[in-house]
């Protein structure tokens, strides 16, 4: 099965994605997400200038062999515009592989270790009101786990709070990075009282998540962590910068609050101590950035060893087909979580079409050969690339925070 041909594609439909197409002489072809959210045509670069052309006339099959030689054989290794390339490369030898085999993904991987999986919603709010309203209409559409967001008084523009009511929260709003301003102490007097009005109103069913963003010191998010254990969070997610993985050590000294890192990780490397030191119970690194089928399912089994499970990275800057292929993973991996599910717009869902479906809380795998989702080429070039950025956080004093 010699790879014949390989091209990326990049569209935006209602928000930029990088998908490749591997084709091989069989006719079978396999589709990968490349997308790295406002950073997407440096993926584009290194795919297209160093990539690419080194895969014309390999043997497809050989997914094993190809991901060393796009890893070992770069001499650079790891970060998220590497791994984003090799990822994108991995999923459509796996899709292509599963194509050949006439099964779905699921099957190659294992079979079905769940008969359906579970997701978050994201619930945003500009006051903890707006959040509760969100999250009321959230139950309504059948989900079991909702992350909840709402402003805080004092700060202009929240992380992961919709502009205006009703709108979905984008990360990417503007050409180039806008700049919010953030309060650590404005922020850790507000949380736990969302929390408290949440589990006063909805009771103690329903999972609650949430995201900081990586914006606390270990002691403080330790302090965080320990308000809201009343609460029982399903998972406190990134709530320090991760490079320095002994950070967590203090944080679990403090709270039993459930801890979810690695959305913005891209290898095994980045996990050894957490997970060696049981300080996390979540790994998060989706399937588009953390080297795809073939090194996440590595890291997944190491964190099984330490009872932890996965939850992977799920907003709609990852494509339709990252998640297409992550509710394959997720029906297979024995220490699954919980899904992230932040659903696409139509414009998206048409440019890729489809079988996975959601139904009362949980994606539902599809039987199609291969990981089932597919792109309208022609569609596609109707939407041209528009460069978007992230924004970046500073303190009310004009320091650069993180984001
Ligand atoms: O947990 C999440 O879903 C994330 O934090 C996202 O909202 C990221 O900020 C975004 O993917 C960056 O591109
Ligand atoms: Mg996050």
């Amino acid at each position: 099965m010699k790879i014949s041909d390989a091209y990326l594609i990049v569209s935006s439909p209602g928000r930029n994605f990088v998908t490749l197409k591997i084709v091989t002489e069989s006719g079978i072809y396999g589709i990968g997400d490349a997308t790295l959210n406002g950073r997407e045509m440096a993926v584009v670069a290194y795919l297209e200038e160093h990539v690419l052309p080194a895969l014309i006339g390999r043997d497809a099959s050989r997914i094993e062999d190809i991901w060393h030689y796009l890893y070992r054989g770069a001499y650079w290794r790891r970060g998220p515009v590497t791994m984003a390339a090799i990822s994108a490369v991995d999923l459509a030898l796996w899709d292509i592989k599963a194509k050949a085999a006439d099964m779905p993904l699921y099957q190659l991987l294992g079979g079905k270790s769940r008969e359906r999986v579970m997701t978050y919603a994201h619930c945003t709010g500009r006051d903890i009101e707006g959040c509760l309203d969100e999250v009321e209409r959230h139950i309504a559409l059948g989900y079991r786990a909702v992350r909840v967001q709402a402003g805080v008084p004092g700060i202009a523009t929240i992380y992961g709070v919709a502009k205006r009511e009703g709108e979905r929260y984008e990360p990417a709003d503007a050409e180039l990075p806008a700049e919010h301003v953030w309060s650590t102490e404005k922020y850790l007097n507000h949380v736990p009282k969302l929390f408290a009005a949440v589990r006063e109103r909805f009771g103690d069913d329903i999972h609650l998540l949430h995201d900081v963003h990586h914006r606390l010191t270990p002691i403080e998010a330790a302090r965080l962590g320990k308000a809201v254990e009343p609460y029982h969070l399903f998972w406190l997610e990134d709530c320090v910068p991760a490079e320095n993985q002994e950070s967590f050590r203090l944080i679990r000294q403090h709270t039993t609050t459930p801890l979810a890192v690695g959305e913005v990780f891209n290898s095994i490397h980045d996990y050894r101590e957490l997970l060696e030191n049981q300080w996390i119970d979540y790994i998060r690194t989706p399937l588009s950035h953390g080297g795809g089928i073939t090194h996440v399912r590595r890291i997944a089994d190491l964190a099984g060893l330490y009872h932890v499970r996965t939850g992977f990275h799920g907003p709609t800057d990852l494509s339709p087909v990252c998640l297409g292929a992550a509710v394959h993973f997720d029906t297979w991996v024995p220490n699954f979580g919980i899904q992230e599910h932040m659903p696409h717009t139509p414009e998206t869902d048409a440019v890729f079409p489809h079988d996975y479906r959601f139904e009362d809380g949980h994606f539902l795998v599809g039987e199609t050969p291969g990981h089932g989702v597919d792109i309208d080429e022609a569609l596609a070039k109707q939407y041209p690339y528009k460069r978007a950025s992230l924004p970046v956080n500073r303190l009310e004093d004009g320091t650069l925070w993180h984001w």
